[in-house]
């Protein structure tokens, strides 16, 4: 493959994994994994750097902030961190700011805390708003849930206006304990704790947030009115003194030697705190020379954070078991002899397929080192074979689905073992359920065992039957009643009018996600036009590579699919995009003055510009006190930080697109 499909390819592969893990709170892969894809990513950047793109993922921050919540906009940028990962990556960093700043330097190191950064303003005294990072310049209003945190102080003594930054957690012994409840309550488990702490800060009822026992550490300041402070070190203990938890066991260092002995320390020593941190952040104590470094458009110069490696152990393989994915994959899993690991006790660890059982020459019974780097998933290093004793099994892949029993195969160059049955109940059930969850279709009603009931009892065979349940098919369902089936139904039927991106994603195309669905709708406007794409047209769009056009183009091929697509059209769902509402586009823009500025994800700056205008809006480039908004995209720069000045209304393309499909001057106020 050549330099640029394989950039592309990386880019398709972090942006991915970027939507499941800051949107959803459900990543798919490890810590380590995505960490490895994006160093890959940023050396072929930093080799071919005319090959680099303006929207790659190793210049962004975070997710985009979700529009269940109100939005809102940091007053100081809330970046992201560069990463180190040996010692030597701190030694290059100390000698980049070394040769940036003049005269002596002091570093602060911290501990990692692995959750979630929220910004916090005061004013007069008092706690006035929360928000997540969300993309770094808009974030989500969490003001209520982060009330509910008590170690968040409500009410402190200090006049002036001030923002601080930190990490909302959750402790080793509380993540155990809500564990042990959701187990008790038949409800999934949660990954790690950060996942725990992000998903429980974005709920939005805060009074499931209080339930949740959650807890900070406030490790910034961001900024105050009125007051000079001189160093980070010096504003901590500012902070503790107000009554914030800050950073805790921070230390003040001389060079970047001893830096690096305590970061050692700490590797080795980790397990003993009764929270998770997933590295140290190393950071350069004068504020002064913190402001003349400046930042890059992702982070800091003046900071770095240095992510541990993988903690392994050693444990037993009980027994391999398989489970049917939504595409059919049959994916093998290790169960272990339960042994802690990160911060939580793992039993369970993915074997990914039948080639990498055969390469690391995995045997029931085996003695095996395993990983967690942060992880959701655990993983098998590798087999100890000096600890066989003659009681191992060899595994093989089943050749039969567990499910519905027909043969397996295996395709020529593919890893994955599959069962190709298409009214295989295993993937047909997850495929519903993705198909009616909240970033698809977002049915509400429609849960997990519903789903499993309307399947066992033929109601449904796939996602088009929904729409043409009755009343009466439901009515006698467990734990159904006549209130709750006329819901179920109009949510259903509510559903039909979803935007055109919904029904994309919730298609279940491999590689296609919320971000590339709506990049699909956009473009191609019309579910039609999508299906007769070739693959020139889709390689073209901005963000697609190879593997995600090829994903497209074979989905629509199949016989399967473009049946269920005719289904659903036949119950008149919507197919198209409801941008255009014919010649004669509503004025929602009237008098408005908007600003554009940097580079948007999706659309061209004179498309953008077209869509303003159409509308009756006036695009102009200078942001004054009579700019209505602007809508702001990558590395923004000035216009933002006059924007921000002069408390003019700043908005990304995704809230943008959704203005769009407002009816009247009216709504677009309201909602912007
Ligand atoms: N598994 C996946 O699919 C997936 C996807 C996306 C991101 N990720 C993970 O997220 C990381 C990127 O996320 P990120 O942008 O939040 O960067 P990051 O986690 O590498 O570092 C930045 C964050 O560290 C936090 N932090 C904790 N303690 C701190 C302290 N004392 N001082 C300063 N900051 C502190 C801050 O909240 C800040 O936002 C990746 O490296 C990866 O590990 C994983
Ligand atoms: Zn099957």
């Amino acid at each position: 493959m050549d330099i640029e499909n394989k950039i592309k390819n990386l880019v398709d592969e972090i942006n991915y994994h970027n939507e499941k893990y800051y949107n959803q709170d459900s990543p798919e892969i490890s810590d380590y994994e995505y960490d490895n894809l994006m160093k890959e990513l940023i050396k072929l950047e930093e080799e071919n750097p005319n090959l680099k793109r303006v929207d790659s993922p190793s210049n962004r921050v975070g997710g985009k902030p979700l529009d269940k919540f109100e939005q809102i906009q940091h007053k100081v940028a809330m970046l992201s961190l560069s990463n180190a990962f040996s010692k030597e990556d701190l030694k290059d960093f100390d000698r980049r700011v070394r040769g940036m700043v003049s005269g002596d330097v002091e570093y602060v190191v911290e501990f990692k805390i692995d959750g979630l950064s929220v910004g916090l303003t005061y004013n007069n005294g008092v706690f006035e708003k929360g928000a997540t990072r969300g993309n770094g310049i808009v974030g989500e209003d969490i003001s209520k849930n982060l009330m509910t945190v008590k170690s968040i102080p409500l009410k402190l003594d200090e006049d002036n206006e001030f923002a601080v930054r930190g990490e909302v957690y959750i402790s080793k012994k509380n993540f155990e304990k809500v564990n042990r409840q959701q187990e008790d309550s038949n409800l999934q488990l949660f990954a790690n704790p950060r996942n725990l702490a992000a998903g429980s800060l974005r709920q939005l009822d805060p009074k499931l947030t209080a339930k949740r026992p959650l807890d900070i550490f406030i490790f910034n300041l961001e900024y105050i009115e009125n007051k000079a402070i001189k160093s980070h070190s010096e504003s901590l203990e500012f902070l503790e003194n107000l009554g914030f938890k800050v950073s805790p066991n921070y230390k003040v260092f001389k060079n970047i030697d001893d830096v690096i002995n305590h970061i050692e320390y700490w590797t080795e020593n980790r397990s003993s705190l009764d929270f998770e941190i997933d590295g140290m952040v190393v950071k350069v104590n004068s504020l002064e020379q913190r402001e003349s470094m400046g930042y890059t458009a992702k982070s800091p110069r003046w900071a770095i954070a240095y992510k541990f490696p993988a903690e392994k152990k050693k444990t037993k393989i009980k027994e391999i078991i398989v489970e049917v994915g939504r595409t059919g994959t049959i994916t093998p899993t290790a169960i272990l002899e339960p042994v802690r690991l990160a911060g939580t006790t793992v039993s369970r660890a993915t074997l990914h397929n039948e080639d990498y059982i055969r390469e690391k020459e995995i045997m029931v019974n085996d003695t095996v080192l395993v990983q967690k780097a942060g992880d959701i998933i655990p993983q098998v290093l590798e087999v100890i074979k000096e600890e066989r004793t003659g009681d191992e099994i060899p595994f093989n892949m089943p050749d039969k689905c567990p499910v519905c029993l027909e043969p397996t195969v295996r395709l020529e160059g593919e890893a994955a073992v599959k069962c190709i049955n298409m009214s295989c109940p295993a993937q047909i059930r997850r495929g519903i359920i993705h198909f009616v969850s909240r970033e698809a279709m977002n049915i509400d009603g429609l849960g997990e065992s519903i789903i499993t009931l309307l399947l066992n009892k033929n109601i449904i065979r796939d996602v088009s039957d929904l729409y043409y349940i009755e009343k009466e098919d439901v009515i006698d369902l467990e734990r159904m009643g006549e209130k709750s089936a006329d819901n179920l139904i109009k949510s259903i039927q509510k559903s039909k009018e979803n935007e055109l991106w919904r029904l994309i994603n919730g298609l279940g195309i491999k590689y296609i996600g919320v971000k590339a669905a709506k990049i699909l709708a956009n473009n191609f406007k019309d579910l039609d036009k999508i299906m007769d794409a070739k693959k020139e047209d889709l390689v073209n769009l901005e963000e697609f590579g190879d593997t995600m056009a090829n994903s497209v183009i074979k989905f629509f091929k199949e016989e399967k699919n473009i049946h269920v697509i005719n289904k659903l059209k036949s119950a008149k769902i919507n197919t198209k995009l409801k941008e255009d509402k014919g010649l004669g586009l509503e004025k929602i823009f009237d008098g408005m003055k908007i600003v554009l500025t940097g580079t948007l994800p999706t659309l061209k700056r004179n498309d953008a510009k077209e869509m303003i205008e159409l509308r009756g809006g006036k695009a102009t480039s200078s942001v004054s006190k009579s700019t209505t908004f602007v809508l702001a995209g990558e590395e923004a720069g000035s216009k933002l930080t006059k924007a921000n000045e002069l408390g003019v209304k700043v908005i990304d393309e995704e809230k943008f697109l959704e203005i769009l499909n407002l009816s009247s001057k009216e709504e677009v106020q309201e909602n912007l």
